[in-house]
C-alpha cells in the first residue's frame, strides 16, 4: 500500500550514440567537409559545455555522444583518404619518378662526359695571352708597341724584335689591348663550369711586373676581374641547379711570400704571421691545416673577403710597378656538392692565382729585401716551369714539391684537372725582352698534353668536333627539359607530401578530440552517477521520521490500496522517535490537547495524478476552497506557523494553487457528533491516530457536518450536485492528513532544509501542480509514500 508503483521517470540516459542521419551526412560530405566540420567541433573547449547545468547532463551526454561518433567517422574517413593517396602515389608517381630519375642521371653523366671531352679536345691546359695597352707613362717616354695583333687570327700574335725580326706565337686565345674584361671572362667560362662538374680547376696569371696580372684576376670595382666573375657565375649556376643539386662554397685566401704560406684571411697579425704547412690529406689531396675557410653564399660576401684579403697582401714598390705584388696570391674555392636525385657527392677545388712578377733580377733594379723577394719569386716560377715541363714530357716524376706554389697546386695541375694560364704581356718596346721570355714560357705550357688532348690540325677532327658540339647542344636542351620535368615532379611530390602531412595532422587532431570526448563522456557519466547517488541519499535523509505503523492507521484508510502482508518496519532515529512519542504521549494524556502542532517534518506529494478513491473509510478529508472563495472567507493571508505549529494555509498570490486555510480546531470545540465519532474511531483503531490530528479537520462547506458525511455526499451523485452548486466556480482539492500535514505553500523565505532540501522544493513544485489541477494527487518520493493530498 505504501509502495506505489507510480515512480516518476528517472533521468536514466540512453547510450551515447550519434543519430544515424547525422553520421550518414558526415560520412558523405567527403574529406574537405569533414575537416571543416572538425573545426566546428569545439565542444571540448566550448564554454557552453562548461555551463551545462546538472539536470541537462543527459542531453549533453547525448550531444557529446553524437559528436564523438561523428569524430570517429571523420577519423576513419581521413585514414582511408590517406591510404588512397598513398596508394595512388605509389602506383603513379613513383614509377614515373624513377624513370625520370634514371633518364636524368644518364643525361647528366652524358652531358658531363661530352663537355669534358670538348674541354679536353681544346686541351686540359689552356693558355690565353693578354696584352695590356700602353700606359700613358710609356707613351710619354716614347716607347712603341712591339706586339702585332692580327684581327683575323685571334689565336696568334707577332712580336717585333729589336732587329725588326718577327716572332710568332700561338695560344688558345689572344686578347689585345682593346679586349675588355667581359671578353676575357667569356672565354674563361667553360673551364670555370667544369669545377661544378667535380673537376679541379686552376687559373693563374703569369707575366712580368706591371703586365696586368692583378688587373686580369682581380680587376677594379669598375672592371671586375676573373675572380669576381668566376664566383658570380658559380653562384648563378648553383642557384640554377638548386632543385637537383646543393652546392656549398668555402673561400680561402693565402699567399706564398718568400716560400712561406700566409693566411690572408687571418684576423690578427699573430695569425697572419703564423707558419702554415702543406699536408697531404687522407684523400691524397694537399691541404693547409689551420687555413681559414669562410663559407660564402653570395658574391657580395666574396667581394668583401677579397678586399680584406687584398689589404694583407705583400706588396712593394719596384722600378717596374709602384705597387708590385711581391708574392703569389692564391684564392682557393672549395666546392662541395650533393645531387638530390642520385645522391652523388662531389668535392672540387678552384684555384685563382695571381703570380708574382716574373721579371729577371738583373733587369729590375732591386736590392736587399726586394732582391731576396725576387729570388724567391723566380725560384717558385722556375719550379712551376719544371712541373709543367715534366707534365709535358710525361715524366714519371713530377717535381711538385720543389716549391710551395707547385706543392699547393699539385692536385690542380695535371691529370684530368683543368688549367688555364693567362700569359700577361706588356706591349712596350721597353719590356720586349721580358715579353719574349713570358711568351716562351707560355708556349711551353701550352705544349703540354694532359690526357687525350689533341691538336686541331686534322679537318676530319674538326668536323667531328663540330658534330659533337651540335650533339652536345641538343643534349643540353634535352637535359634542360628533363630538369624542368623533374622540378615539376618535385613540386608535385612536395605538394602531395604537404597534403599527406596535413591529413596526418588532422588525424592526430581528430584522435586527440576523440580522446577528449571520451574523457568528457566518462566525466559526465561519473557526474551523473554521483548526482543520482546524491539524490538517493538526499531522499533517504530527507524522509521525515515515520511513526510506527501502528500509529498510522489513517494512511491505510485513506487509500483503497491493500497494505503489504506482514508487519511494516519503519526505521526512525531515536531522536525522532522520542520526539514523536513525547508529542503523542502528551496529547493522549490530554495534557496539551490545545497546544498547536509542532512544525511539520514530513510530507510527500504524488506526481501521478489520479483521483483519491473516495471510500467510506477515512474521516480526515478536507475540501479546500479556491482562492476566490477563500479570499472572501479569509481576507488575510495566512500561512503555516512553524514556530507555533498552527495548521494554517497560506494563500499564494500569484498562483492558482491556492488553498483554503484550515483553522486548527480543538477537539473540545468540535461538535459532539464529530467528537464522538473521532473518539470511537480512536479507541477502536489499532493504529491510534492522535485525536488532535483527527480533530483538526473541520468542514468549511456548509451542510457537511462531518468528514464521513461529506464523503458520502461526495460519493453520491446527488451530493455531488449539491457540491457543484455550492462550489461551482471553485476547484476542489481533497487531501488527507496523516499526522501533521502541511497544506499550502510554506513561507517562501523558508530556507532549504538539509539534507532534504531538494525534496522540499520538489514538494513546492508539486503543490503548485496540484493547485493547478485542482484534484487529489498522490505523491511518492522514490519508494516511500509519505502522505497523500
Ligand atoms: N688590360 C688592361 N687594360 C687597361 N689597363 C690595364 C690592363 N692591364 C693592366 N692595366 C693597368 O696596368 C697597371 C699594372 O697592372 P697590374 O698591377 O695588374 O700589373 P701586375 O702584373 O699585377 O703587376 P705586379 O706583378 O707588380 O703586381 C695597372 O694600373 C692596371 O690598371
Amino acid at each position: 500500500m505504501e509502495e506505489e508503483a507510480s515512480v516518476a521517470p528517472s533521468s536514466s540516459l540512453p547510450p551515447a550514440e550519434a543519430p544515424a542521419e547525422e553520421a550518414q551526412v558526415t560520412t558523405e560530405q567527403g574529406s574537405t567537409n569533414i575537416i571543416e566540420a572538425l573545426d566546428d567541433d569545439c565542444l571540448i573547449t566550448s564554454p557552453i559545455l562548461k555551463a551545462v547545468p546538472g539536470p541537462d547532463l543527459s542531453s549533453t551526454l547525448l550531444l557529446l555522444g553524437s559528436k564523438y561518433n561523428a569524430l570517429l567517422k571523420t577519423h576513419q574517413a581521413l585514414r582511408s583518404d590517406r591510404e588512397v593517396l598513398r596508394k595512388k602515389c605509389a602506383e603513379v608517381c613513383t614509377p614515373r619518378y624513377e624513370i625520370l630519375k634514371k633518364k636524368y642521371t644518364d643525361e647528366r653523366e652524358e652531358r658531363k662526359r661530352l663537355y669534358n671531352e670538348i674541354i679536353e679536345l681544346k686541351g686540359n691546359i689552356r693558355v690565353f695571352c693578354r696584352c695590356r695597352p700602353l700606359s700613358s707613362e710609356e707613351i710619354a717616354k716614347g716607347y712603341s708597341c712591339v706586339v702585332d695583333f692580327d684581327p683575323a687570327q685571334d689565336m696568334e700574335l707577332q712580336i717585333t724584335c729589336s732587329d725588326s725580326s718577327k716572332k710568332q706565337f700561338k695560344f688558345d686565345h689572344v686578347f689585345g689591348p682593346k679586349d675588355d674584361q667581359d671578353a676575357v671572362f667569356a672565354e674563361t667560362l667553360p673551364i670555370v663550369k667544369s669545377v661544378l662538374d667535380g673537376y679541379n680547376v686552376c687559373i693563374f696569371a703569369y707575366g712580368q711586373t706591371g703586365a696586368g696580372k692583378t688587373f686580369t684576376m682581380e680587376g677594379t670595382p669598375e672592371n671586375r676581374g676573373v675572380n669576381y666573375r668566376t664566383l658570380e657565375e658559380l653562384f648563378r649556376i648553383s642557384d640554377q641547379r638548386s632543385s637537383t643539386t646543393r652546392y656549398e662554397f668555402y673561400f680561402s685566401m693565402l699567399e706564398v711570400y718568400n716560400e712561406k704560406i700566409r693566411d690572408l684571411l687571418a684576423g690578427t697579425s699573430d695569425q697572419l704571421l703564423k707558419r702554415l704547412d702543406i699536408k697531404q690529406a687522407a684523400d691524397g689531396t694537399q691541404d693547409v691545416p689551420g687555413l681559414v675557410e669562410a663559407q660564402v653564399s653570395s658574391i657580395d660576401e666574396v667581394w668583401e673577403i677579397l678586399k680584406n684579403g687584398g689589404r694583407n697582401r705583400s706588396v712593394g714598390s719596384t722600378s717596374a710597378n709602384e705597387l708590385s705584388s711581391r708574392s703569389h696570391s692564391l684564392v682557393r674555392v672549395t666546392i662541395r656538392s650533393e645531387n638530390f636525385v642520385d645522391g652523388q657527392k662531389n668535392r672540387s677545388k678552384l684555384w685563382l692565382v695571381d703570380l708574382a712578377g716574373s721579371e729577371r733580377v738583373g733587369k729590375v733594379e732591386v736590392e736587399g729585401e726586394r732582391l731576396r723577394e725576387s729570388q724567391f719569386i723566380n725560384k717558385s716560377l722556375s719550379a712551376l716551369g719544371d712541373v709543367i715541363s715534366s707534365l709535358a714530357s710525361k715524366h714519371p716524376h713530377i717535381p711538385y714539391r720543389n716549391s710551395k706554389l707547385t706543392h699547393l697546386l699539385q692536385s690542380s695541375l695535371g691529370g684530368d684537372c683543368k688549367t688555364l694560364m693567362f700569359a700577361q704581356i706588356s706591349p712596350s718596346s721597353a719590356d720586349l725582352g721580358e715579353t719574349v721570355c713570358s711568351l716562351n714560357f707560355a708556349s711551353r705550357v701550352r705544349g703540354i698534353e694532359n690526357g687525350p688532348v689533341r691538336k686541331l690540325t686534322d679537318p676530319s677532327e674538326s668536323f667531328k668536333l663540330k658534330q659533337m658540339a651540335e650533339k652536345l647542344l641538343q643534349e643540353e636542351k634535352e637535359i634542360a627539359k628533363l630538369n624542368e620535368s623533374l622540378q615539376l615532379m618535385h613540386l608535385k611530390y612536395a605538394s602531395r607530401e604537404n597534403v599527406y602531412k596535413a591529413l596526418q595532422e588532422k588525424i592526430r587532431d581528430a584522435e586527440q578530440s576523440c580522446r577528449s570526448y571520451q574523457q568528457k563522456v566518462r566525466d559526465l557519466e561519473n557526474q551523473l552517477a554521483d548526482e543520482k547517488k546524491a539524490n538517493k541519499d538526499t531522499a533517504k535523509f530527507s524522509k521525515p521520521p515515520l511513526a510506527p505503523m501502528k500509529q498510522r492507521p489513517a494512511l491505510r484508510r485513506i487509500n483503497n490500496m491493500l497494505p503489504p502482508p506482514g508487519p511494516q518496519t519503519v526505521k526512525i532515529t531515536n531522536s525522532m522517535a522520542d520526539k514523536e512519542n513525547d508529542l503523542i504521549a502528551n496529547r493522549t494524556s490530554g495534557r496539551d490537547l490545545v497546544k498547536p502542532l509542532n512544525k511539520a517534518r514530513r510530507i510527500s506529494l504524488a506526481t501521478s495524478i489520479r483521483n483519491v478513491p473516495m471510500q467510506n473509510k477515512r474521516a480526515s478529508i478536507a475540501v479546500v476552497q479556491d482562492v476566490a472563495e477563500r479570499s472572501q472567507a479569509l481576507p488575510g493571508v495566512r500561512q503555516w506557523n512553524h514556530i507555533t505549529g498552527t495548521t494554517q494555509l497560506r494563500h499564494r498570490r500569484s498562483s492558482l494553487s491556492t488553498f483554503m486555510s484550515l483553522t486548527a480546531t480543538p477537539l473540545e470545540a468540535a461538535s459532539p457528533e464529530i467528537k464522538g465519532k473521532f473518539s470511537a474511531f480512536a479507541s477502536n483503531s489499532k493504529h491510534k491516530t492522535p485525536p488532535l490530528v483527527q480533530a483538526l479537520w473541520k468542514s468549511r462547506i456548509p451542510g457537511i457536518a462531518s468528514p464521513r458525511k461529506r464523503l458520502r455526499l461526495m460519493s453520491s451523485p446527488a451530493t455531488s450536485k449539491n457540491l457543484n452548486a455550492a462550489q461551482s466556480s471553485a476547484n476542489k482539492l481533497c487531501f488527507s492528513v496523516q499526522k501533521r500535514v502541511i497544506v499550502g505553500s510554506p513561507a517562501p523565505t523558508r530556507p532549504a532544509m538539509n539534507p532534504g532540501s531538494m525534496i522540499y522544493n520538489q514538494l513546492l513544485r508539486d503543490k503548485d501542480l496540484i493547485g493547478r489541477f485542482g484534484t487529489a494527487q498522490r505523491v511518492l518520493c522514490k519508494n516511500r509514500r509519505q502522505s497523500v493530498i
